[in-house]
């Protein structure tokens, strides 16, 4: 599939054109980038679930905008324990943009990854960040953007939703994979998407495993952990409130003091 298809639902066929439209950087990019494995390794040595939260402004399937200032936000992430943050860098459609994401990764320590609907090498060097997005079903040649990635520096997160997309992944050496939970033909969010994918991962694949979308409650944490996510990719439920104190929600979901099992419930914290 490519941006051209028209196999996926109206919202992202508008994402993907105006992705094909968007120019890439003119001087080719070396990033420095933060280990995600090894941040990983830290929140599980410290008791954390690894929960990557998300700067996301709006989206094709949220109600209205949220304007706060998205490195405010950011810092609020990491004070409930994020052991990285994504940040949306698509203007048409999520709000986001790349100054945002240089402001974000100047002022946390974290891995920062650059959330975008990535086509082409050049646009690789529109900006820095520590993790990538490359999604299988829209890139036509994987295994080169994949190298292509490795080799300025980042580490390309690369997004599967089905089992061939995670072969395609394994077969172009990713080393981190994100099955996500959300159909992009349908926008249809489907939490056993991730259970079915990670089942197929074969035993001696050394990867890093990333549930990606509609995670909401701390039940479903414990059952994307359960399946044998490494990691959680989590955006709405976050955005939708006190960032801070749904942040800490999901990180503390597997400590004995955790007693929400609504992350997605608003509180009386929620500044929302
Ligand atoms: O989130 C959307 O509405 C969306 C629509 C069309 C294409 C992609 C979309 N989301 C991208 C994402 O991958 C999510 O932002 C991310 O996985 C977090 O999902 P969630 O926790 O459900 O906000």
């Amino acid at each position: 599939m490519n941006a051209t298809d028209g196999e996926v639902a109206p919202a992202v066929q508008s994402i993907l054109d105006a992705a094909a439209a968007r120019p890439g950087g003119d001087d080719r990019v070396t990033v420095d980038a933060r280990s995600f494995p090894e941040a990983v390794a830290r929140a599980e040595r410290a008791g954390r679930v690894p929960v990557i939260a998300e700067v996301k402004p709006t989206s094709p399937t949220t109600e209205g905008t949220r304007d706060d200032d998205p490195v405010e936000l950011a810092r609020e992430m990491v004070a409930g324990g994020a052991t990285a943050l994504s940040v949306l860098t698509e203007p048409e459609h999520f709000g986001g943009s790349l100054e945002t994401l240089a402001r974000v990764r100047e002022a946390v320590d974290v891995p920062v990854l650059r959330k975008d609907f990535l086509l082409r090498e050049d646009q690789l060097d529109a900006a820095e960040s520590d993790l990538v997005l490359l999604i299988a079903r829209f890139v036509d040649d994987l295994p080169g953007l994949v190298a292509a990635a490795k080799a300025r520096g980042f580490q390309p997160l690369v997004e599967v939703h089905d089992e061939a997309e995670l072969h395609e992944a394994l077969d172009a050496d990713a080393e981190i994979v994100g099955v996500n939970n959300r159909d992009l033909a349908k926008l249809e969010v489907d939490l056993s998407t991730f259970e079915r994918v990670a089942s197929a991962v074969p035993e001696d694949a050394d990867v890093t495993l990333i549930a990606e979308s509609g995670i909401a409650t701390v039940e479903d944490v414990h059952r994307m952990r359960a399946a044998g996510a490494d990691a959680l990719l989590i955006g709405s439920a976050i955005m939708a409130g006190d960032v801070r104190d749904r942040t800490a929600r999901f990180t503390d979901a597997e400590t004995e003091n955790q007693t929400s099992n609504d992350a997605a419930e608003p509180t009386a914290e929620d500044d929302t």
